[in-house]
């Protein structure tokens, strides 16, 4: 056995670690840093970020295979955390799927979810999402499942159901991906907290809830969530919507202002860039191997 656990290993001693664990997206690798930096011990490449950030456009099943595994190759090479990816639907059929699973280990991936909603999928949150049948979703797992190469790597099966069947058939949804091989559960769209627990006693394995803003579901704290058995706590797309505001604020500013004095206070500064980057050490590094041979 190799030495250095695998992501989908490292991934699931972090879920194993802390009740529950927070995973926070991270939309590139800076972000990543950032995260890191601020304790959390896992990240999360989301679907929506994938399309809204590095292609500009919405969540709609748009996006394909090779956008999301640039995003992750980026992350995992920059940030040494486990990485749970959202791999929407899985881009097709079981070969689809299996291409996907094998991608996203060689990008060094932990975990992925796989949802249940039919190809041309809706953001989690949004009205008018359908769904492919149970079993069809029980053959996405199947597929999925039977790519890996290691073991250790995570499949988490993602139920929509709850917004189009109800509570009992999404239940009877994440039963049936467990039984065909999910190691987690992604209980999307959540309304009510008991609802959770339920999840939880029916499938006793590890379950998520998604925290994301703006939704369906209320902004639970961790201890809530913890208090119903809720093993991981995500948080997709919080830094993105900060960024992406601040972001607006300071252009807007330039723009109107003709100079940024206005909102400087708004921005990391040069040393907080370069600590969070390392860049003294590199510059360090540079003059050790070339300082004796500066030009001029
Ligand atoms: C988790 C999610 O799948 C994502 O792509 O980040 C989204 C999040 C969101 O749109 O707020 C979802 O819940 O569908
Ligand atoms: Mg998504």
């Amino acid at each position: 056995m190799s030495p250095v656990a695998s992501p989908g290993a490292r991934f699931r001693a972090a879920v194993a670690a802390e009740k529950p664990l927070q995973i926070v997206g991270a939309v590139n690798a800076y972000a990543g840093i950032l995260a890191a930096s601020a304790g959390f011990k896992a990240l999360y490449v989301s679907g929506g970020g994938v399309a809204a950030s590095s292609r500009g456009i919405p969540d709609l099943g748009i996006t394909t295979l090779e956008d999301v595994a640039i995003d992750v190759e980026r992350l995992t090479s920059a940030v040494d955390l486990p990485v749970l990816v959202d791999i929407d639907t899985g881009w097709g059929s079981a070969f689809n799927i299996a291409r996907a699973i094998k991608t996203m280990i060689r990008v060094g991936a932990g975990a992925v979810h796989i949802e249940d909603q039919v190809q041309a999928k809706r953001c989690g949150h949004r009205p008018g999402k359908e769904l492919v049948p149970k079993e069809d979703m029980a053959d996405r797992i199947k597929a999925a499942a039977d790519a890996r190469s290691d073991a250790q790597f995570v499949i988490m099966a993602r139920t929509d159901a709850i917004a189009v069947e109800g509570l009992d058939a999404a239940i009877e949804r994440a039963q049936l991906c467990v039984e065909a091989g999910a190691d987690m559960i992604f209980a999307e769209a959540v309304t009510e907290l008991p609802m959770y627990r339920r999840f939880k006693d029916a499938v006793k394995v590890p379950v998520l809830a998604n925290i994301t803003e703006f939704g369906k579901t209320p902004l639970w704290s961790t201890a809530e969530l913890a208090a119903v058995g809720v093993d991981m706590v995500l948080y997709p797309l919080s830094a993105f919507r900060a960024m992406a505001k601040a972001a607006l604020g300071v252009y807007e500013a330039i723009r109107r202002d003709g100079h940024q004095r206005a909102v400087i206070d708004a921005m990391q500064t040069r040393t907080e860039l370069y600590d969070k980057l390392g860049y003294w050490d590199y510059e360090r590094k540079l003059d050790e191997l070339f300082g004796s041979r500066k030009e001029g």
